[in-house]
């Protein structure tokens, strides 16, 4: 059988990068990757992890999501225009107080994890409903159904994502196209080193002391030790989306982390939407005690599923 092709965006680094490799290391070669980058520049990582694969069932790709000449450039670069799955991946996060971030910086998240999808679909998904056959894989996030603190804007992109794409699930159904959610919680890559550098070096001035000092010494200061208690990684997450690119009726949504469920599930248990934001607030502003007990209990979490 030919291999399906495959076109990933954001292979750089991170699950991008992981994803690309793991496919075109398929042992039973199902797959050609078309694994893109906006700056070529940027390669290095990608082919040294690529080896021998590269040229054969993987080749790079400039793709800018911010473009639609990019895109368009790169679609038609392929065989047919067939794109058989398409990953969406390429993101970026934005963390704290509002009254620090200008309109520009939000913006900027907006058009590169939510518009970025919806200029790939524009491009992508015609191709896709007159074949009759695709599937549409997007890196959402645990912050595409609950937000959490300082990460306003993100989960706004995130839960735009996720709007977009449970109504167009409905008409993907009609031309028997797959579309899937992958919700990872934490994963550490660039992603996560960016941010909290970023979110080091934020001038605060425009918050009040308060603000301030809660994104300082709470949401910062236990920033990296939620990341290394829940954190999965970049292969983590590419064998959880491989699994569900091989699955014959895939999910519409799939959560990655196991240890992170038991807060996204507070969502789903109360429809006026207060338990989870009463919890959270509980695990954040009284964390000397149910702070530190919540990352005890996700490290008991942790040792009791290794085991
Ligand atoms: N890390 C985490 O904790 C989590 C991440 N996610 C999501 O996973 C996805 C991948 O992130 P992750 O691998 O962690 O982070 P990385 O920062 O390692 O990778 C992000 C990738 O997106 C690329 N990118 C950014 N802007 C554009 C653009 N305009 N066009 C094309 N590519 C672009 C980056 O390219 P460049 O190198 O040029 O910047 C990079 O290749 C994102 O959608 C993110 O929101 C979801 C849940 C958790
Ligand atoms: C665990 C935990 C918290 C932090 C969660 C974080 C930081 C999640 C990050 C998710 C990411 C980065 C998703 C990317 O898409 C809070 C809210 C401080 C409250 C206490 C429990």
């Amino acid at each position: 059988m030919a291999p399906k092709t495959v076109l990933i965006t954001g292979c750089s680094s991170g699950i991008g990068l992981a994803l690309a490799v793991k496919m075109a290391r398929d042992e039973q070669k199902r797959f050609k990757v078309y694994a893109t980058m906006r700056n070529l520049t940027r390669k290095d990582k990608l082919v040294e992890a690529a080896g021998n694969t590269l040229g054969k069932t993987l080749d790079i790709k400039q793709l800018d999501v911010c473009s639609e000449e990019s895109i368009k450039t790169c679609v038609s670069s392929i065989p047919d225009r067939r794109i058989d799955i398409l990953v969406s991946n390429a993101g970026m996060g934005l963390i704290g107080p509002i009254e620090c971030q200008t309109i520009d910086e939000m913006r900027t998240v907006m058009d590169t994890n939510f518009f970025g999808l919806v200029r790939l679909l524009k491009e992508i998904l015609p191709d896709m409903k007159k074949r009759k056959s695709g599937h549409i894989v997007i890196i959402s996030s645990v912050m595409g159904i609950q937000g959490i603190l300082f990460n306003d804007v993100y989960a706004a992109s995130k839960f735009a994502v996720e709007g977009f794409c449970e109504s167009l699930a409905i008409q993907a159904l009609k031309f028997k196209l797959q579309l899937s959610l992958i919700e990872p919680g934490p994963v550490i890559t660039e992603f996560e080193k960016k941010v909290f550098e970023d979110g080091m070096k934020m001038d605060l001035s425009a918050a009040d002391e308060e603000t301030a000092d809660m994104f300082t010494n709470i949401y910062l200061k236990n920033y990296k030790q939620i990341f290394q208690s829940l954190g999965q990684s970049a292969e983590d997450i590419a064998e959880h989306t491989v699994k569900i690119i091989l699955t014959e009726n895939p999910p519409f949504r799939h959560q990655t982390n196991t240890l992170y469920t038991p807060m996204t599930t507070l969502k789903y248990a109360d429809p006026n939407g207060d338990l989870p934001i009463d919890t959270f607030y509980k695990m954040v502003f009284q964390h000397d005690k149910i702070f530190s007990a919540s990352l005890n209990f996700i490290k008991l979490l942790r040792w009791r599923s290794r085991k």
